[in-house]
């Protein structure tokens, strides 16, 4: 065992505990767009997140990575307040976003919504067609001239790099194009209301390999734009596209750092364990 492997296998979960640390990687004010202090959340009393503390970097993307069930889900909605629609969730802690506390009383909460945009795992295009899609949060938001909106909807289109394919076919039913297609249909929605972060959750989990690797790329030309969160099982994924990675288990933040920290010196024997396999 070398010296580096002891120092690891000594530094235990209780030790780390015992501390009150969590090795994690701070962002300075001005490049932090979401700051989560504290957070704790309970499903009908049953916890699922605790104590998570974490600022979330902004143009860049940040992986959550952990076991099933650990909470990664939960804490995506929890940054656009998914659970106000569950009255069986409990909530303590802060999120502020651009410095602002999420749960504030002034809070717009449509507008949070609007600025913290969510992709599922299942592509969920609204049975209308991908004009229609992409018209549909802007249709809401504000009265565009045709000339305007239809610039928006090519705009989008590209951003989601799907504007090729679909510019000859843009009043067919968004259902007649394949899931990988679906889901950049659903990336350009949500592009189209000019979100400042994508929160991504499991978004090519459902996908076939060629529209997984277009996904990535797409998630990397994004983050010149906009803040992007991804929640993923693939560890491969996690490595290939991120720049942090946080590992999530059992509700609680075990290790947080760049993602070349993460997967090629895990400062955590559990971490460790976790990205290459021994764990899940
Ligand atoms: N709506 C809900 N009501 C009650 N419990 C829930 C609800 N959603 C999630 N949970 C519970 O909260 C915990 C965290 O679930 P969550 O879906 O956030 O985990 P996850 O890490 O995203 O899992 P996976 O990787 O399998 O999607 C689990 O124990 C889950 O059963």
């Amino acid at each position: 065992m070398h010296d580096a492997e002891i120092r690891k296998a000594e530094i235990s979960n209780a030790d780390i505990r015992a501390a009150g640390k969590t090795p994690a990687v701070r962002f300075a004010p001005e490049h932090s767009s979401l700051c989560l202090e504290r957070l704790t959340l309970a499903y009908a009393g049953k916890p699922a997140l605790n104590d998570l503390t974490l600022q979330i970097p902004r143009h860049r993307i940040t992986a959550f990575i952990g076991p099933s069930g650990c909470g990664k889900s939960t804490l995506l909605r929890a940054l656009n307040r998914l659970h106000d629609l569950n009255p069986a969730v409990t909530q303590q802690g802060s999120i502020t976003f651009e410095g602002e506390d999420i749960h504030a009383a002034h809070t717009n909460v449509a507008e949070l919504r609007r600025r913290i945009g969510m992709v599922f795992q299942t592509p969920n295009p609204f049975p209308l067609s991908i004009y229609e899609n992409v018209a549909f949060g802007l249709r809401l938001q504000n009265r565009l001239k045709k000339r305007q909106r239809d610039d928006v909807i090519e705009w989008a289109l590209r951003s989601a790099a799907l504007w090729d394919e679909v510019k000859d076919r843009l009043h067919t039913s968004a259902w007649q194009l394949s899931g990988g297609q679906q889901q950049r249909l659903v990336i350009a929605r949500t592009l189209a209301v000019k979100p400042d972060i994508l929160l991504l959750d499991e978004p090519a989990s459902a996908l076939d390999p060629i529209s997984t690797l277009k996904i990535e790329e797409l998630m990397g030309d994004l983050k010149h734009q906009l803040t992007l969160v991804l929640v993923t099982h693939n560890m491969q994924q996690a490595a290939r596209v991120s720049d942090y990675t946080a590992f999530v288990d059992n509700g609680r933040l075990i290790e947080y750092g760049t993602t070349d920290d993460i997967f090629t010196n895990p400062r955590l024997r559990r971490t460790e364990n976790y990205i290459t396999g021994r764990m899940n």
